[in-house]
């Protein structure tokens, strides 16, 4: 059966954990899927893991559409959901033809990044017909303000305002929540304080659900990776039992453990 934004939030009135992983194209569409990944992003994480750019800032919504559709292809029955890339829903009317373009392409829902201001947009596409997910907390197209990539909400007032702007924006008709980078007494509070589900990446485990970018779970990404990465193609030794780890670990409630999260 396929997942749709009432299954989430069955999950998270069950009490049940779901997962969440990036995918950009067919192939590893149809395998994420398979292994029973509720929500497949096709994340403008793509600017930096498949352009090779070291931020997610050059990515277009031409971009994005292209490897949406791809993904929906190799689709058997996840979630689509698809960010809105920077600077592609600057003002009301452009995020709705961006939107649009995104839907068209296959995906179910869109993602952007931003706190209570963007709750005018969200009205927008949500009574539209498009379903939002609003990611807060480290917000990678603000890298430029935020000099680096860095943990959000770490002090009470950033913390107060991350929990205030989340209401808003589920008021306002966000259907998901996106934390990235928080701590982890800061994801529980937020998940606590919202009917919709909350998918956390770096907000610890009380988050409703959890996602990783899919290269970064395979080991496959050079360099240092960040503090929340778990490495599960190191301990399986294929593909598909390292994305099968993830969702066991993820609904069993041992991924993230505490060395994969942050503290205030
Ligand atoms: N491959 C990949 N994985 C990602 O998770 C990811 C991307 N690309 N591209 C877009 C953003 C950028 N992301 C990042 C990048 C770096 C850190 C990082 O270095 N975090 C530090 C925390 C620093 C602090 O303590 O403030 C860490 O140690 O985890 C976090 C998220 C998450 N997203
Ligand atoms: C890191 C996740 C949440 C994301 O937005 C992306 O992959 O682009
Ligand atoms: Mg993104």
């Amino acid at each position: 059966m396929a997942v749709t934004i009432n299954t989430l939030r069955d999950c998270k009135t069950r009490g049940e954990k779901f997962t969440c992983l990036t995918a950009y194209d067919a192939t590893f569409a149809h395998l994420i899927s398979q292994a029973g990944v509720e929500v497949m992003l096709v994340g403008d994480s793509l600017g930096m893991v498949l352009q090779g750019n070291d931020s997610t800032l050059p990515v277009t919504v031409q971009d994005m559409a292209y490897h949406t559709r791809a993904v929906a292809r190799g689709n058997r029955g996840a979630l689509v959901m698809a960010d809105l890339p920077f600077m592609s829903y600057g003002t009301p009317d452009a995020a709705m033809d961006s939107s649009a373009q995104l839907m068209r392409a296959g995906a179910h829902m869109v993602k952007l990044e931003g706190s209570s201001w963007m709750a005018d947009t969200v009205e927008m596409l949500s009574t539209r017909g498009v379903p939002v997910c609003a990611h807060l907390g480290l917000t990678p197209q603000f890298v430029n303000k935020f000099g680096g990539y860095k943990v959000q909400g770490k002090d009470d007032s950033a913390a107060d305002q991350m929990v205030a702007d989340a209401r808003e924006l589920v008021e306002a008709g966000a259907d998901i929540i996106l934390l990235e980078c928080v701590p982890s007494a800061l994801g529980q509070r937020i998940t606590e304080s919202v009917p919709a589900p909350v998918i956390g990446i770096g907000a610890g485990a009380a988050t409703d659900g959890q996602v990783l970018v899919m290269h970064d779970m395979l080991g496959a990404t050079p360099g240092k990776p960040p503090r929340f990465v778990k490495d599960f193609l190191a301990e399986t030794g294929t593909i598909q039992g390292a994305l099968e780890a993830f969702v066991d670990a993820v609904k069993k409630g041992t991924f993230p453990a505490q060395e994969h999260t942050f503290k205030a």
